[in-house]
């Protein structure tokens, strides 16, 4: 999987701009630096995503150089993260198919990202602190470092394990289980040594739809535990973070009750 990001990225530009689009509910797009438009240091790093949930997807469609291997992943990345949604449901005491009842992973996405070496990398970042806005993120790093996650003030390296995984709760999962799980802060620092590869996948509710709305589960909820969050569809979510941008700030807070 990891070969067929460095294919895809390292094409040439001319091939790679047919798919550039800074509108990410197209199904396959190749973007650049989430935040372009704001006033901090850009991101040092490009993105392939693909909407899994959009159903227009042919095989086809994917580039020639990763149409073997993106949606064979796909499948994979999908399974794993159901039989999570599985083992944190009863971790929550809840129905093992509480949270997958719930469309966690309707408007799932998978950004194949590709971080190229950069010449100053003390002066901006691979990706800036943020948390998701997912439930739960299922992530392939490279062996090359530089993921970091934010604990009790410092950022302390997330060292790449060999065939491992890294799985992050996102926000809207924090959300729902009332601060019960926490999202985790999480960046990427630029490097001047080689570039790097990771894969997402972001598990979401179907962001089509309106009419679902995601609060605290009232299963988890009792007079000592009373709701922290007002409920919000998926869509509203997303549409609040993606607007607030990767600022340092918490997405959460919007939704504080
Ligand atoms: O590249 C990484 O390791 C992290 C990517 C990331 O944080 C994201 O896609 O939200
Ligand atoms: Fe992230």
């Amino acid at each position: 999987m990891k070969d067929g990001v460095i294919r895809f990225h390292e094409q040439d530009s001319e091939v790679k701009k047919v798919m550039y689009s800074r509108d990410l509910t197209k199904p396959l797009v190749f973007t650049s630096n989430f935040d372009l438009y704001s006033p901090a240091p850009l991101n040092w790093g490009d993105t392939f995503a693909w909407d899994m949930a959009s159903n227009t997807t042919k095989p086809e469609d994917f580039p020639v150089v990763c149409r073997d291997i993106i949606p064979e992943y796909g499948r994979h990345v999908m399974k794993l993260g159901m039989e999570l949604l599985e083992l944190l449901s009863e971790a929550l005491g809840l129905d093992p198919n509480h949270l997958k009842d719930m469309d966690c992973y309707k408007g799932n996405m998978l950004l194949c990202h590709y971080y190229p070496t950069c010449p100053e990398p003390e002066l901006t970042m691979g990706t800036t602190g943020h948390c998701d806005a997912t439930f739960l993120t299922v992530l392939l790093q490279d062996h090359i470092g530089g993921l970091q996650i934010h604990h009790q003030d410092n950022w302390i390296d997330v060292p790449p394990i060999p065939e491992a995984l890294v799985v992050n709760i996102g926000d809207v999962m924090q959300l729902i289980t009332n601060d019960r799980f926490k999202s985790a802060e999480h960046r990427v620092l630029a490097n001047n040594i080689a570039p790097r590869v990771s894969v997402a996948c972001f598990f979401r509710a179907d962001l089509r739809s309106q009419e679902k709305l995601y609060g605290p589960i009232k299963e988890l909820l009792s007079e000592d535990n009373p709701p922290r969050y007002r409920e919000t569809s998926f869509a509203d979510f997303v549409a609040y973070f993606n607007a607030k941008g990767l600022d340092g700030t918490s997405a959460l807070q919007h939704f504080k009750l």
